[in-house]
C-alpha cells in the first residue's frame, strides 16, 4: 500500500522572542500560518524493517539526519512496528530557508504513516511526538493558522488571515536557526511585534493592519549579517508589496499583496536579484 501526503511551507507573520531559557532554547509567541508552496511526500510499505529515503533534490540528506527518516524511526519505535517503509521527498519548499520545509516533511510523514500503518494516533500525540524532532514540528503537524507559544509547541488555533498573494524570495545562502538565535541579545530587543495586534487583524479580516503590523525580532540579527536580506526587503517594499517581514531565522523574505495585478511586477522585479522567487497563494 500507499500513501501521499502534502507537506506545506510555513511562513512567520510575527516571530517574539520574551527570554532565553535555561535549556537553551529561546521563548517564543509566533504567528504562523501556511502558504501554497508544498513538498509531496509519497510513502510504501515494504515487507523489510527498514527505512529508505530517496528525493530527486540531491542537496539534502538521504540518511538518518532526513527529517522524514527521523520521523519514520520515532513513529516505529514508539509504537512498535515491524514493517518498513520507503519514503519519496518531492522536493520544491527550498532547504534552510525560513520556510520550515524539513519541519513540514517530518509532520507529513507522521501523519502519513499514521494512515498507512493505521496506528489511529491522535492529532495531539503526533504533535507531541513532533516536538521531539523540532521545534516547528508540532505546528506542521496541524497546519492552519495558529499562536505558537513555548519552544513553539503549544498552539492555540486562530482564524485564517484575509486571502491575498504571498511573493517569497530566498537569496542564494543558507542560515543556521541555531547560529541566528545564538546571535540574538533577547534582553536586549527594542521593538517586540505586537502579537495582540496580529491576531485582531486576523480576526477582524483586516489586511491593511494584518501589514503594519507584521514583526519578527530574529530579522535585525540576520540582516545585520547578511546585507543582500536587507537589500531584498527593500526591494520587495520599493516594488510595492503591501506588507513585508523576513520569515523564521529567514533567509526567505516574503510580501503580501492583495490585488493580483501588482505581483507580476514584483515578482519579475526580485527575480532580477535571486533565482528562487515564488508566487503563491496564502492556504486557508
Ligand atoms: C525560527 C523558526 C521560527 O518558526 O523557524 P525556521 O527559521 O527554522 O524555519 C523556529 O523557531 C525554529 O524551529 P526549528 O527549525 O524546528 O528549530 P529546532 O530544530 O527545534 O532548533 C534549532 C535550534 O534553534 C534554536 N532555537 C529553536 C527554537 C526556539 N524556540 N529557540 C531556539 O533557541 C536552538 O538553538 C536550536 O538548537
Ligand atoms: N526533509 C528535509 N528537507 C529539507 N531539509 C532537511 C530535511 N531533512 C533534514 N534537513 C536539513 O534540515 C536543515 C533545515 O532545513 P529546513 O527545514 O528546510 O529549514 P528551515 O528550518 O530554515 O525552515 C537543513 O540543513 C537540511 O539539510
Amino acid at each position: 500500500m500507499k500513501v501521499f501526503e502534502k507537506a506545506p511551507a510555513k511562513i512567520n507573520l510575527s516571530l517574539d522572542v520574551l527570554r532565553k531559557r535555561e535549556d537553551g532554547y529561546h521563548e517564543v509567541e509566533m504567528v504562523m500560518t501556511m502558504v501554497d508552496l508544498a513538498d509531496r511526500i509519497e510513502m510504501q510499505e515494504l515487507p523489510r524493517d527498514t527505512i529508505i529515503i530517496s528525493s530527486q533534490a540531491g542537496y539534502i540528506p538521504l540518511d538518518e539526519k532526513n527529517l522524514a527518516f527521523q520521523a519514520a524511526k520515532l513513529i516505529k519505535d514508539r509504537y512498535d512496528v515491524k514493517q518498513g517503509v520507503y519514503i519519496h521527498l518531492d522536493k520544491k519548499i527550498p532547504v534552510a530557508a525560513g520556510l520550515a520545509g524539513g519541519s513540514s516533511d517530518a509532520a507529513a510523514t507522521l501523519r502519513g504513516l499514521n494512515r498507512l500503518w493505521k496506528l489511529n494516533i491522535p492529532a495531539e500525540e503526533l504533535q507531541r511526538l513532533g516536538a521531539e524532532l523540532g521545534s516547528d514540528v508540532p505546528f506542521c503537524v496541524t497546519g492552519g493558522t495558529a499562536v505558537a507559544r513555548g519552544r513553539g509547541e503549544k498552539l492555540e488555533p486562530i482564524d485564517s488571515p484575509p486571502q491575498c498573494w504571498v511573493v517569497l524570495a530566498k537569496p542564494p545562502i543558507n542560515v543556521s536557526t541555531s547560529e541566528i538565535y545564538g546571535k540574538l541579545r533577547a534582553a536586549a530587543i527594542q521593538h517586540h511585534p505586537s502579537t495582540e495586534r496580529i491576531v485582531e487583524a486576523i480576526v477582524h479580516k483586516r489586511f491593511d493592519l494584518l501589514c503594519a503590523s507584521l514583526g519578527n525580532v530574529l530579522e535585525e540579527v540576520t540582516l545585520d549579517l547578511y546585507p543582500e536580506v536587507r537589500q531584498l526587503k527593500e526591494c520587495m517594499i520599493r516594488l510595492g508589496a503591501d506588507g513585508v517581514l523576513m520569515s523564521g531565522s529567514g533567509p526567505t523574505v516574503f510580501g503580501l499583496v492583495s490585488k493580483e495585478a501588482k505581483v507580476p511586477r514584483i515578482y519579475n522585479g526580485l527575480r532580477g536579484f535571486c533565482k528562487d522567487v515564488y508566487a503563491v497563494r496564502l492556504l486557508t
